[in-house]
């Protein structure tokens, strides 16, 4: 397969808080999804986008569970709905949003990982090019749905674990399974206040404590405006 049969595949996880009302400013944001329901997705599906949004909601914390803080987002796996309550002007406003997938304050990280990522790591398998990112508020769980809690005990997968390490061990699970020849190369890159670092570089390794001394990677654009 060449470079230009390959199709981008993309998807985007959003992380939510129970106490933070997700925003919609018209209707047209409410419904998110790109399933075959909704007319917007026929459009998109028509184009060749393929993106999923999937959201997560946090369980409360142990201080938010504390001082009472009140749950405004509940989530409907079965029915993949999201719904946020808004007090505005002493008017109780109830929205639903609808997405391609949501995952409640339960859910755990297998279970998301083996319905939401899975399936897009077979796909990279494949040679598809795809990403996985997750936005969201601060402290609303990017990292812990994405890294994990924990790491590896005597050697064993810790049931904490978020996306990256999971993919890492399919991908290698199924290309040893496949007894296949293969080489594997991994960039992790920080992006922050528009300068990019490479989190790798060897030189670097001993100076991570002084961000200063990073060195920032050149950011170029090519003749069409993409940044590479
Ligand atoms: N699904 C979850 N189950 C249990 N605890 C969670 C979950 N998601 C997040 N947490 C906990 O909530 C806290 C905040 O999560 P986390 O640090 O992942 O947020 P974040 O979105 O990465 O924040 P920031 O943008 O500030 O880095 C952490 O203590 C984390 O362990």
């Amino acid at each position: 397969m060449d470079s230009s049969q390959l199709q981008q595949r993309r998807g985007g996880l959003v992380s939510l808080s129970p106490s933070q009302t997700p925003r919609s400013s018209d209707k047209a944001a409410r419904d998110l999804r790109s399933g075959e329901t909704n007319s917007s997705s026929k459009q998109d599906k028509e184009k060749g986008v393929n993106v999923q949004v999937i959201v997560r909601c946090r369980p409360l914390s142990e201080d938010e569970l504390r001082v009472h803080t009140p749950v405004v987002v509940t989530c409907n796996e079965g029915k993949r709905e999201v719904s946020a309550i808004q007090n505005i002007a002493n008017k109780q406003i109830d929205r639903t949003f609808l997405f391609d997938k949501v995952f409640g304050p339960t859910s755990q990280q297998k279970d998301l990982y083996d319905l939401a990522v899975s399936p897009i790591v077979y796909e990279v398998l494949e040679g598809y090019n795809c990403t996985i990112f997750a936005y969201g508020q601060t402290g609303t769980g990017k990292t812990y749905t994405m890294e994990g809690g924990a790491r590896k005990k005597n050697g064993e997968f810790p049931s904490d674990a978020g996306v990256i390490p999971r993919a890492v061990k399919q991908i290698f699970d199924i290309l040893e399974a496949q007894n296949a020849e293969y080489s594997m190369k991994v960039t992790f890159l920080e992006l922050y206040n528009e300068e990019i670092t490479d989190l790798l570089a060897l030189e670097e390794t001993s100076k991570f404590i002084d961000d200063k001394s990073k060195k920032p990677i050149a950011l170029m654009e090519d003749g069409k405006g993409g940044v590479f």
